[in-house]
């Protein structure tokens, strides 16, 4: 009985110095070189909690804030169960998302997208990826296509809403979204096929980071769910045309021909952002009255320009919204609050006195669009401080709300555009902006 005792002794003594030597451990990471000052919070959920806490969405989280005055604007933390890096230092971000190539997801997320997702595959199949996704919404197709395309849907919505008296941009947002695109990969669909994948993009994630328990409740749960029913829907729209020999939409070949995987591989969707961004984008207009002025102006003239009242938008009327472009410009770089550069290091990183050890999150936040030194009162939303030169770039040394490197965001001049087409049926009736 002695005996008994004496031995369950060492085994709880064990297992009590194996669980502090392994918190130990968590809490004291190592790495070849020097990390980046900070803490790892308690063991598996770090400092999630503290992260997630709601802030103002025109700044970055308090919980950054707080850790750049304490440990200076590199340091370290540990989210969602990753280890992870925060960086607000501009050329450190750019020197991450030039060198380094896997997108900083956790697990929740690249299961969501497919593990065949061939955003998150190897490197040759990811510029393969880009460069046919570049046929799909780069500027060439935006200009023969897709105007016309966003600029109807645009057009039937805004009617819509105002029949009904109200809208929301959000919602609206996703659906052109989100028919624009299945209508280039799938073609025509049945109105109630597009309104259904719509509602699964829904529930699509917010945030990058999220913990990857797939449990009842959970919000990557929700997901996998309206994944599962997005890929049963397009699967059956494929079987449905394939019996009947209709048409598929022009880049059909491309996203599951091409790469002989089928739905599985379909990844053109992967960025949740812009409805997000557009909401953000008509409050900050309608707090700025003298932006709603200038707006006006600028559509009453576009309008008034068409020999044909309900004539549709072109190419050119896009390219002449000077002031709308820089009411976009004003707004990503005053909306870009989350971090624009998310990889995880491939190999050891050697940044400055730092090393950032292979397999971390770095989360690059963009602070340069905060700078007194760069922008005249950052915090202002001002659309007049851009020039007109600056109007067509998606990256410059003091601009990345796209990211930047090897993973600059595809969908960065379809967002621009859907944005600008938006405002433009916005300001053909007269609104008023109410936030629930
Ligand atoms: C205002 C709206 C948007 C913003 C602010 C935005 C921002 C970003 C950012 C910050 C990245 C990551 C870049 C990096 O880590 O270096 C990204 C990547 C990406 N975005 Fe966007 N995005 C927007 C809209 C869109 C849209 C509408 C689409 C698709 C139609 C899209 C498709 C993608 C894809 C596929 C990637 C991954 C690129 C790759 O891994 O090579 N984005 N976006």
């Amino acid at each position: 009985m002695v005996e008994v005792y004496e031995l369950l002794t060492v085994v709880v003594s064990l297992i009590v110095v194996k669980l502090f030597h392994w918190i130990y451990q968590w809490r004291n990471p190592t790495s070849n070189g020097k990390l980046p000052p900070g803490s790892m919070g308690y063991p598996i959920i770090g400092e999630t909690f503290e992260f997630m806490k709601p802030h103002d969405v025109l700044q970055f989280p308090t919980f950054v804030k707080e850790r750049v005055l304490r440990y200076g604007p590199v340091f370290r933390t540990s989210l969602f169960g990753a280890k992870a890096i925060i960086s607000m230092d501009l050329e450190m971000n750019v020197e991450i998302a030039k060198a380094n190539h896997v997108p900083g997801v956790t697990k929740s997320i690249a299961r969501l997208f497919g593990k065949n997702n061939l955003f998150i595959q190897s490197k040759q199949s990811h510029k393969h990826v880009r460069n046919l996704t570049f046929q799909l919404l780069g500027p060439q197709c935006l200009k023969l296509r897709m105007v016309e395309e966003v600029d109807l849907l645009a057009r039937t919505y805004m009617e819509e809403g105002a029949r009904n008296g109200c809208l929301d941009v959000k919602e609206t947002s996703s659906k052109i979204l989100i028919e624009c695109l299945a209508k280039k990969v799938m073609g025509e669909m049945e109105p109630e096929a597009a309104k259904e994948l719509a509602l699964c993009w829904r529930y699509f994630p917010r945030d990058w980071f999220q913990f990857s328990w797939n449990v009842p409740g959970a919000g990557v749960y929700r997901m996998m769910k309206a994944r599962k029913r997005m890929m049963k829907l397009i699967k059956e729209m494929v079987l449905k045309k394939r019996a009947s020999g209709e048409e598929f939409g022009e880049f059909f070949k491309i996203i599951f021909g091409e790469m002989e995987g089928g739905a599985e591989k379909m990844s053109l969707t992967k960025q949740h952002q812009s409805p997000g961004i557009l909401a953000a984008t008509v409050k900050l207009i309608s707090d700025h009255p003298k932006v709603v002025e200038e707006l006006n102006k600028e559509h009453e003239g576009i309008v008034r320009g068409k020999t044909e009242k309900e004539a549709g938008l072109t190419w050119e009327d896009y390219k002449s919204m000077t002031f709308t472009h820089k009411v976009i410009n004003e707004s990503l770089r005053i909306t870009s609050t989350a971090p624009t550069v998310l990889r995880i290091t491939d190999h050891d990183f050697q940044v400055g006195d730092y090393t950032i050890p292979a397999g971390w999150i770095f989360m690059g936040y963009p602070n340069v669009h905060f700078s007194p030194k760069k922008y005249d009162d950052p915090l202002v939303f001002n659309p007049w401080r851009w020039k007109r030169e600056d109007l067509s770039s998606i990256l410059s040394k003091t601009y990345i709300p796209f990211g930047a490197g090897s993973r600059l965001c595809v969908g960065a001049e379809f967002a621009k555009l859907q944005m600008a087409i938006f405002i433009h049926h916005m300001f053909r009736y007269r609104f008023i902006f109410i936030t629930y």
